[in-house]
């Protein structure tokens, strides 16, 4: 199995009237070719920066991207022209940036229009039916205005959008967490038939490790701008090390009348990704925070064989 994607050391600044906010602070991993890493963390600790990043929706402050063995951290237009076919992204609500008066049969052939990529309106139709179908959507919607259809339909209207560039790599920002947890399972089903299929590479964001728990293989815990533990999905779910994730994995209720987990309830201050000081990020709300944790930064170490964490004090709690 070969590295798909890598991205070492990238950043994402952005200047603020208070200082400079550290969105992405330095985060190193990658992903191998058909596979899923889940990102995950709380909102505002830098998940949906760090997918744009790696599509070229922000631009980039410091670090590298390699993609396909290639260094992809500033292409040229025309190299740039081709990443936008190869990495497509998903959004949670992909209809805040579209005329709502285009119809799921014009936002699906839009990207083709834009890249220019079809030889004839025979073509095109085809092109656009053909992914509809693959996606699930029946051809009466064609005409339809997505406002007229519910959640699951929608998000499958963004899925085919991403798909009907054919892409190696797609960013899903948190594509289910607006949907009822039975039209959550239908999608994130599909898009595991579809990464099967098409052998695709995901990156898949959420706040929520429940929903990324069966899709992922590799997962990333964020937490201010930074990974703070990364691991294989069965390593992370059953031995988790950075105190943050414990206190994530506690909020999931678990099936069972015979297991019962403590809840962890994070108190204390959350501290600000503006002007960060060089210490753990986590320490102000971490019960095992000791001297050490406010006076040096933890790098991300392997704590055990391909299992990653950035605290002083992992062995030992
Ligand atoms: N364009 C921007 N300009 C200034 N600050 C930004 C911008 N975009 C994001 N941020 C800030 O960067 C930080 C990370 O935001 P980001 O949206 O990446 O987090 P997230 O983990 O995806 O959260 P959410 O799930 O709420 O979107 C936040 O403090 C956010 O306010």
């Amino acid at each position: 199995m070969s590295t798909f994607l890598e991205v070492s050391n990238l950043k994402k600044h952005f200047k603020t009237p208070k200082g400079l906010l550290h969105a992405v602070d330095g985060v190193n991993f990658k992903i191998d070719e058909g596979k899923t890493l889940g990102v995950v963390g709380e909102s505002g600790c830098g998940k949906s920066t760090l997918g744009r990043l790696i599509v070229h929706l922000h631009e980039i402050t410091d670090g590298k991207i390699f993609f396909e063995g290639r260094d992809i951290t500033n292409p040229p237009p025309k190299e740039m022209k081709i990443l936008r076919k190869k990495m497509q992204m998903i959004f949670q609500d992909p209809y805040s940036s579209i005329d709502p008066r285009m119809t799921v049969f014009e936002i699906i052939g839009e990207p083709l229009k834009i890249l220019n990529l079809y030889s004839n309106k025979e073509d095109y139709n085809k092109q656009i039916d053909q992914i509809m179908d693959i996606v699930g959507l029946a051809k009466r919607v064609r005409g339809a205005y997505p406002h007229e259809l519910d959640g699951g339909r929608r998000q499958r209207i963004g899925i085919a959008r991403a798909l009907v560039l054919n892409p190696q790599f797609i960013v899903c920002d948190e594509p289910v967490s607006a949907l009822d947890v039975s039209i959550q399972a239908q999608i994130l089903n599909l898009m595991q038939d579809l990464q099967r299929d098409r052998n695709l590479t995901y990156m898949f964001i959420t706040h929520d490790l429940s929903v990324v728990k069966h899709i992922s293989d590799n997962i990333a815990v964020m937490y201010l701008g930074l990974i703070v533990e990364f691991c294989e999905t069965k390593a992370l779910f059953k031995a988790p090390a950075h105190p943050y994730t414990r206190a994530l994995l506690s909020a999931i209720p678990i099936p069972s009348v015979h297991e019962r987990r403590k809840r962890i309830i994070l108190k204390g201050e959350i501290s600000s990704p503006i002007n960060p000081a060089e210490c753990c990020r986590f320490a102000g709300r971490c019960i095992y925070a000791k001297e050490r944790c406010q006076q040096e930064a933890p790098q991300l170490r392997e704590v055990t064989p391909g299992h990653f964490c950035a605290c002083h004090f992992a062995e030992e709690i």
